[in-house]
């Protein structure tokens, strides 16, 4: 049944793209007329496909799906050139009216799913704001960060020698700390409903079941599993605004970002709804969780695999932190720990199409009209893999340390090119807080052990081609040890 219906919103959403024009004069992959290159593609490994095709087509390029016109920037180049200059940089950072950003977001009253205007600046402003009013979130998060690894060090000496699956302490920690950033607090019942939210969010906002329920709302009426989901969606994004609401009341919390929109809402009369509120949450915790799962777990598995530089960075924590608290301000101090972790981004590039940009109006890139409704992938895969790393599918965080083993400066050719929190207006908001979070996990997790491959499983090497696809890449699960270090023992 839904087969049949997912095959009629196809054909209805192509008939009606049909008439309208594509982008031209680009090279690209030609398709089959009416559905281009869809036979050629699997949606949730597009990123694979597009970095074969940029050998071929260079470093930008067209192809089109269903009568819809895509271009792909497949270089830091074009990309900073595209989306760090106007008037380009404002046309082509629009979003794509979409399904997820309608329903779920109540008309798009979010920063991620949100077109360009002043209402989308506004929120974006405010997040920007409260994230640096908390040192970039830090101010709780170190505490936090701290609190709960203490349950680390407790769970690791009571599993010591087991093989583990690190995913369960990774999930807790990084909930823990968001809910501390949003709410002020750590409260079971909202860390359950966040996850429930971030787990359906990821099932329902891929472009196909989008497509679905923008052609065929009434779908939402049916009562199969599916069809059920964006509802279920939306209710768990009511749960955690409604946890928050009442944790803020019950518990008198002067803390979070809630706390702080509240207050600012009272003594300076911001101008922001309820509705925003929510959105924004969704966006924080969406944001802040999937990505940074992956790239911590990731961090896990190369630690596992690389055991001799993990050995140079517990000295180097060793020197730097010795046995009191991991700050942030220490990340200066570890140019190695800092180097692991970037090429830890760089090697897997955790959100490899970014988040799909949409022209709002015809413009010109490169001499090429590029018309009104263009979908523009900035294809970050390809950048944080092309051949001008050398060795790209080689994981060597010594890439970003010069001779004498500092990292590299911001303003150097191989960090300009690393775009893995996208670039202009819509680069991510999190950037930050998210290098920051992992720092602190990183760098008090190498106080504590050593993380070693499993007894009893073969941990294979990490590659990047073999990810689990969706909203952000993931390593397939896998276990490993950790091992006390004597000081901790
Ligand atoms: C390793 C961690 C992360 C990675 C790799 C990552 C990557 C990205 C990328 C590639 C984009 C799209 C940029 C574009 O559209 O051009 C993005 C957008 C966004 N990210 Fe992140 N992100 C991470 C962590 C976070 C965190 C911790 C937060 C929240 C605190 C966050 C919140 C957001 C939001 C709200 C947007 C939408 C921005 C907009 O549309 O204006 N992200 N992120």
């Amino acid at each position: 049944m839904l087969e049949i219906i997912t095959v009629i919103a196809i054909l209805l959403f192509t008939i009606y793209h049909y008439c309208k024009k594509t982008t031209s004069g680009l090279p690209g992959p030609v398709g089959l007329p009416f559905f281009g290159v869809i036979f050629r593609i699997d949606f949730s490994r597009l990123h694979l496909r597009l970095y074969e095709w940029t050998t071929k087509y260079g470093d930008i390029f067209q192809f089109s799906v269903l009568g819809k016109s895509y271009i792909s920037l497949n270089s830091a180049e074009i990309i900073r050139e595209v989306l760090g200059t106007e008037p380009n940089a404002t046309i082509t950072s629009s979003r794509e009216p979409s399904f997820f950003g309608e329903y779920c977001m109540e008309n798009y009253s979010d920063i991620a799913f949100s077109p360009i205007d002043k209402e989308w600046t506004k929120r974006r402003k405010l997040v920007h704001k409260l994230l640096h009013s908390y040192g970039e979130g830090i101010q709780l998060l170190e505490d936090e960060v701290l609190k709960k690894l203490k349950n680390v060090k407790r769970y690791v000496a009571e599993n010591g020698n087991k093989d583990l699956d690190p995913h369960y302490v990774v999930e807790e920690f990084l909930f823990e700390n968001l809910a501390s950033l949003v709410a002020g607090t750590t409260d079971k019942q909202l860390q359950m409903w966040m996850k429930e939210m971030d787990e359906t969010a990821n099932e329902i906002a891929s472009p196909i079941v989008d497509l679905m329920f923008r052609t065929f709302p009434v779908l939402l009426k049916l009562p199969f599993s599916i069809t059920k989901k964006p509802s279920y969606c939306k209710n768990t994004i009511n749960e955690v605004m409604n946890s928050i609401r009442k944790i803020s009341i019950e518990k008198d919390i002067k803390q979070g970002m809630y706390y702080e929109i509240k207050n600012g809402v009272e003594k300076h009369g911001h101008l922001i709804s309820e509705k925003e509120i929510k959105g924004i949450f969704a966006n924080v915790i969406g944001g802040g969780f999937l990505t940074s799962r992956g790239t911590l777990m990731s961090l896990i598995y190369l630690l596992a695999e690389y055991p001799t530089i993990q050995k140079k960075i517990q000295h180097e924590i060793d020197d730097v932190v010795g046995e009191r608290e991991a700050h942030v301000t220490d990340r200066h101090s570890c140019p190695l720990t800092e180097a692991f972790l970037l090429e830890t981004l760089r090697y897997i590039a955790h959100a490899p199409l970014s988040l799909p940009h949409y022209a709002s109006e015809t413009c010109s890139i490169r001499g090429h009209t590029i018309e009104k409704g263009t979908t523009i992938l900035s294809n970050l895969w390809t950048v944080l893999h092309s051949n001008e790393w050398g060795d790209p599918f080689t994981f060597r965080p010594d890439r970003f340390l010069d001779e004498s083993g500092l990292l590299l400066p911001a303003s150097h050719p191989s960090r300009q090119s690393l775009l893995m929190f996208g670039f202009g207006k819509r680069a991510c908001i999190g950037e930050v807080f998210a290098k920051n979070r992992a720092f602190l996990f990183f760098a008090s997790l190498m106080q504590i052990c050593t993380v070693t491959k499993p007894s009893d499983e073969i941990l294979t090497h990490l590659d990047p081609w073999e990810m689990m696809p969706g909203l952000a890449l993931q390593p397939k699960p896998y276990k490993v040890q950790f091992k006390l270090r004597n000081n901790f023992a």
